[in-house]
């Protein structure tokens, strides 16, 4: 099996701050707080697409941002929050960590996983009035998104598999029509490795192309290394037969292709029901011209066949919208065999970390508190306003920060770092 992969990295979007605003006339706090929430950030939401089959559009756009909340406004408005970003990856797409931990596993058409959450909006001064302090100046600012590095990892069948006799030009031909080699793993012989490459029509639709190492006379019966690679052909979607044309050698190209054809159908009947292509390659040559009417001559009108020369790549475009033509009306037969083979479950989960805080020290003795909820908290203050300044500090003292500097030994005016915030300890 084949495995396309990738790394991207997405961010959930900002929630919108929250606003100070206050009813009548502003600066006069007695008319009473009046300031709206902000909006929601937008999450990053992956869902299925079933007309797509690789991850190649991920090549070229790696960055993936939902939109912030809108701010929260004066008169007691809301900001709206942002639309989800809806990212489509192919069915059979792992969403993975950099570590290698599962996110999502998406599998049917129009499945979702939110990947990345949007922060929620930052409340509105409205939100903070007591009996105590009915005018508050306090409000939030929206929370982060989440941002992380995903990889994306799609097993891929092949979904067009190249077969021909040895040096028809089956590479050459992968490698002229092929964009992205992906990685190629779990493959489970050290003799031969099939090439894989990802392949891009004028327009636009994309699958994967397998070249198979030489298909050689009698592998069906298991000689030399023809049975490990007859294996793969059956888990390609058509079957792509190149012939080569210019006869060298004194081959004959009918009697290489009925040849090859008895291979393919002494292993397995089924394979004779595989959509194929027919590939005159090496049109290039001298004689080819007439070796291609005869060998169309013997071979049947009914058998279309595409004359190309590989190494002047002529007769590609044509071949290649072909070959998506025939893939769009070919069934989808083989991903359940290898879905039942990958037993994992559907699942997927990303639960936000709430941690906890740390305490290290800098080079000069300063305190660095970091950790993920108490970042957050320092996102969400907006450090122009007392108020607000006055709440970060009693939070910070409701998770314990206050007593766990102390026992570190932080003493009255020692600097403690947050971020690119210093501020000073105070007993
Ligand atoms: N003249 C001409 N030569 C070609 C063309 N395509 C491939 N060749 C040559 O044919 C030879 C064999 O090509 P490969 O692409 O290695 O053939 P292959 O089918 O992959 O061979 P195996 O790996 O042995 O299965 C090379 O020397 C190529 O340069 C073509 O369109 N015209």
């Amino acid at each position: 099996m084949f495995v396309d992969h990738v790394k991207i990295y997405i961010k959930g979007g900002d929630g919108g701050d929250g606003m100070v605003a206050f009813r009548r006339e502003k600066y006069v706090p007695n008319g009473g707080p009046a300031g709206g929430d902000g909006g929601r950030g937008g999450n990053v939401i992956f869902e299925v697409e079933e007309g797509l089959r690789t991850l190649m559009d991920f090549r070229y756009k790696r960055h993936f941002k939902a939109n912030r909340g809108e701010h929260g406004m004066s008169k007691g408005m809301h900001g709206r929050g942002a639309e989800d970003l809806i990212v489509k990856v192919p069915p059979g797409t792992v969403v993975m960590t950099e570590d290698g931990t599962i996110l999502a596993d998406l599998v049917e058409h129009g499945q979702q996983a939110v990947v990345a959450k949007g922060g929620r909006g930052g409340r509105g001064n409205s939100r903070f009035a007591t009996p105590q302090n009915p005018a508050p100046e306090l409000s939030e600012k929206g929370e982060p998104g989440q941002e992380l590095d995903v990889v994306l990892e799609l097993k891929v069948l092949a979904d067009v598999g190249l077969v021909g006799f040895p040096s028809v030009g089956k590479s050459t031909l992968l490698s002229v029509v092929s964009a992205a080699k992906p990685k190629i793993a779990e493959y489970h012989f050290t003799t031969i490795v099939p090439n894989l490459g990802m392949v891009q029509t004028e327009d636009g639709r994309s699958f994967a192309m397998a070249d198979l190492p030489g298909l050689i006379e009698g592998a069906s019966e298991g000689v030399g290394l023809g049975h490990q690679f007859l294996r793969h052909i059956e888990r390609t979607r058509v079957i792509v037969h190149v012939v080569d044309m210019s006869a060298m050698e004194g081959r004959d190209p009918y009697d290489d292709y009925i040849t090859i054809n008895e291979e393919l159908k002494n292993y397995n009947l089924r394979l004779t029901e595989r959509p194929q292509l027919v590939v005159a390659n090496k049109m290039d040559m001298p004689g080819a011209e007439e070796n291609l009417e005869a060998f169309k001559e013997k071979i049947g009108a009914d058998i279309k066949i595409f004359p190309i020369s590989a190494i002047s790549r002529k007769g590609l475009s044509e071949l290649l919208f072909a070959i998506a033509d025939l893939l769009e009306v070919t069934g989808e037969f083989l991903l359940h065999e290898v879905q039942e083979e990958s037993d994992k479950s559907v699942m997927y989960k990303f639960e936000s970390e709430r941690d906890g805080f740390e305490i290290t020290r800098d080079d000069d003795g300063a305190y660095v508190l970091s950790g993920s909820s108490i970042e957050r908290l320092f996102k969400m203050t907006d450090f122009s306003r007392e108020d607000t300044i006055r709440r970060f500090a009693r939070q910070l003292r409701g998770m314990g920060v206050d007593e766990a500097l102390r026992e570190r030994g932080a003493k009255d005016g020692d600097t403690v770092r947050l971020l690119e915030f210093e501020f000073e300890f105070i007993e």
